[in-house]
């Protein structure tokens, strides 16, 4: 067997190459594939440095891809395809854009090498690289434009990464045109390019249909899952491949002490939802286009997940928002106004602002390491995050790379649920918890701008209750650079694990009022027991199938309280988990570090890219030479 430093010696390769008629010179190192030319005075030399890990395609001839891909069929050409990045106004992260180069050689030999060893340089160095896809997209989510987003801009650059030009769908073969989808599952074969890859596709034609297909259905052979919907989608998405991961590795998801497997499923997440928080907060932009090179390339990013009980069953798994009061409240308006489209969360916010409301509650909180990270030391979780990767360390001691994640996981936090619980009571406007920042384009910075994506915590806010004016100020701050920690009747605590009961003597009746939401819940589910709090006894819960407590099939409307309009204040809110209501007020939350992987890398800081774009080495310059190679 080779070595890796062989390996690297055997794919080197440098020579002259011809990029429009101009000489230059190009070397592939293991790492890198760089060219810059050789005939221009030194100090307008420019190199042009790709990290083989974001080389997109390797293809004969001169190819074009827009509108059409067209090849000129030259035997001294070769194109490559990259990832090239440019600076989006209004977001946090960098725009994905696709690169490309074509390349004339002096002879075919030497244009047959350059293509051998960059391919065999690809596989080398990229081994998360997906090469079978499990597709699902949403057709009503967001502004119905998934099944458009994914045929146009998506299928095209899976396509060219060498994912399928032909499609068997249920009795047809189409040829030359890919994911052809005929609404239901249809086969891409493949056409080998770079990469060998094969994609199921799956058009949903109900809510709930990706999550059960995960569940049950044979995913041998899968590397990863594509959602293409909002953040709904993803938590349908989110519950499929947990659940999976647990039936098979025996876990009980519904014993809040027991410590989860990591899912060994990527989850890629192309954005065509209202909020699509999960994709902003781990890619930075919310553009389909970046998140198709990310899955592509196989980029791995670990995720914290939180999970939701009630008693001793599972409710939910959040990632972004799980919020009681104030974000419930919103929730259950805007599921009345969901004809709006993305816009009803605004209309819904400023409604519940105006009807001020309050609720009283007991949480019990348990802090996380205060020496490891603060939600209030202005860092930001950005890619390369080191607090992040050494939660990695804690959590997976034995791996030394991600390929070896899941073979070496040990369990090692299984004390992350000891310590000194602390208990507050009160009467709150908002009660949240976010495993990550939770940014949007409405809330740039997110909930909890210090967040981050995979350090086995989450973040608590609490907001008491206060006058409407000064919560409009904490609202407001969501939406700018201002900390909106930095309020007198605001706390944040960076926690392992949340308990929240209805205080006092609003107990009773929270009960009722919650007893009333299940049954309506049962009857929307269309008679089948699924919440199990009816008659509110944890043996009824263990009797039920699965022991899982899901909510209803179809987003509900549900008349929980009297109308914003009513005079009577109500005494109990929901929980919004995740854009979903949950049927139950009395939770337990615990985090659990990394349990998941998004094809994603966290946010690009724009200031270190264009730092290191200097050194002209570490990473890929391309964006910064538009105009430098016509
Ligand atoms: C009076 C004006 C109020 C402005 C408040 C601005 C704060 C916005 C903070 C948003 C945090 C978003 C966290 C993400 C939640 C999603 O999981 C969820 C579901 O998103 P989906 O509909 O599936 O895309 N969206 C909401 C708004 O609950
Ligand atoms: N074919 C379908 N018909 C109806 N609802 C669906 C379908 N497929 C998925 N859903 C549900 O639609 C909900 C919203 O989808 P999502 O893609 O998150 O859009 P949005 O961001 O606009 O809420 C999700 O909870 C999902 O379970
Ligand atoms: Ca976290």
């Amino acid at each position: 067997m080779k070595t890796f430093v062989q390996m690297e010696t055997d794919l080197r390769l440098e020579s002259s190459l011809w990029v429009n008629n101009r000489r230059c010179a190009a070397v592939l190192t293991g790492w890198h594939f760089k060219w810059s030319e050789v005939d221009k005075k030194s100090r307008d030399k420019k190199t042009v440095s790709v990290p083989v890990a974001e080389l997109v395609g390797v293809e004969e001839g001169k190819v074009e891809v827009l509108p059409h891909k067209t090849v000129e069929d030259t035997d001294k050409d070769f194109t490559v395809f990259y990832v090239k990045r440019s600076s989006s106004t209004g977001s946090c992260g960098l725009l994905w854009r696709l690169g490309r180069t074509q390349f004339s050689c002096p002879s075919r030999v030497l244009r047959d090498q350059w293509i051998k060893n960059l391919r065999t340089a690809v596989q080398t160095h990229t081994p998360l690289r997906p090469h079978r896809l499990l597709v699902f997209i949403n057709p009503f989510g967001g502004k119905k434009m998934a099944r458009q987003i994914f045929h146009s801009l998506v299928a095209p650059l899976f396509e060219l990464a060498g994912i399928s030009s032909h499609v068997i769908g249920k009795t047809e073969v189409f040829s030359n045109k890919i994911l052809k989808d005929n609404g239901k599952i249809a086969n891409c074969m493949v056409k080998k390019q770079l990469f060998c890859v094969f994609l199921v596709l799956l058009v949903t034609e109900r809510a709930n249909q990706a999550r059960d297909h995960l569940l049950k259905k044979d995913l041998m052979g899968f590397d990863g899952v594509v959602c293409v919907g909002g953040d709904g989608m993803f938590s349908e998405i989110l519950h499929g491949v947990i659940g999976r991961t647990q039936q098979e590795a025996g876990t009980c998801e519904n014993d809040p002490g027991v410590t989860l497997q990591p899912c060994p499923l990527h989850i890629g997440i192309i954005p065509a939802g209202s909020t699509d928080c999960v994709c902003y907060a781990t890619v930075g932009v919310i553009d389909p286009v970046t998140s198709a090179l990310h899955i592509i390339i196989g980029d791995s990013q670990p995720l914290d997940v939180c999970s939701v009980h009630y008693g001793f069953a599972l409710v939910r798994y959040s990632v972004s928002l799980l919020g009681y009061g104030f974000y419930g409240d919103v929730l259950v308006e805007s599921e009345k106004h969901r004809w709006m489209g993305p816009l009803r969360y605004d209309y819904s916010g400023s409604m519940v602002y105006l009807s001020n409301r309050s609720y009283t509650g007991t949480v019990q909180y348990l802090p996380a390491d205060p020496l490891l990270s603060s939600p209030r030391d202005n860092t930001r979780c950005l890619s390369g995050c080191t607090v992040c990767s050494r939660s990695t360390e804690r959590l997976f001691p034995n791996s030394s790379d991600s390929g070896s994640l899941y073979s070496s996981y040990s369990g090692h936090f299984h004390n992350d649920l000891e310590g000194e619980w602390v208990t507050v009571e009160g009467r709150f406007k908002c009660v949240s918890l976010t495993c990550m920042s939770s940014s949007c384009t409405r809330s740039p910075m997110g909930l909890s701008p210090s967040a981050h994506l995979a350090d086995g915590t989450g973040d608590l806010v609490l907001v008491w209750d206060t006058n409407p004016l000064s919560f409009l100020r904490f609202l407001y701050r969501h939406t700018s650079t201002d900390d909106q920690f930095d309020l007198p009747f605001v706390e944040v605590h960076r926690v392992k694990a949340v308990r929240f009961s209805l205080a006092g003597d609003t107990k009773e009746e929270g009960h009722e009022e919650i007893r009333e939401l299940s049954d309506e819940m049962d009857i929307e589910a269309g008679g089948q027991v699924r919440s199990g709090s009816r008659n509110g006894s944890q043996q009824h819960l263990a009797e039920n199938a699965t022991g899982r407590v899901t909510t209803s099939e179809k987003k509900t409307v549900i008349p929980f309280t009297c109308c914003l309009c009513c005079k009577k204040p109500p005494a109990v809110s929901v929980w919004n988990c995740d854009g979903e209501i949950l049927p139950f007020t009395n939770i337990s939350c615990r985090i659990h570090g990394q349990l998941v992987r998004l094809y994603a890398r966290g946010i690009e800081d724009k200031a270190a890219i264009h730092h290191c774009s200097q050194e002209r080495d570490m990473c890929n310059i391309t964006y910064m030479l538009e105009t430098s190679l016509p």
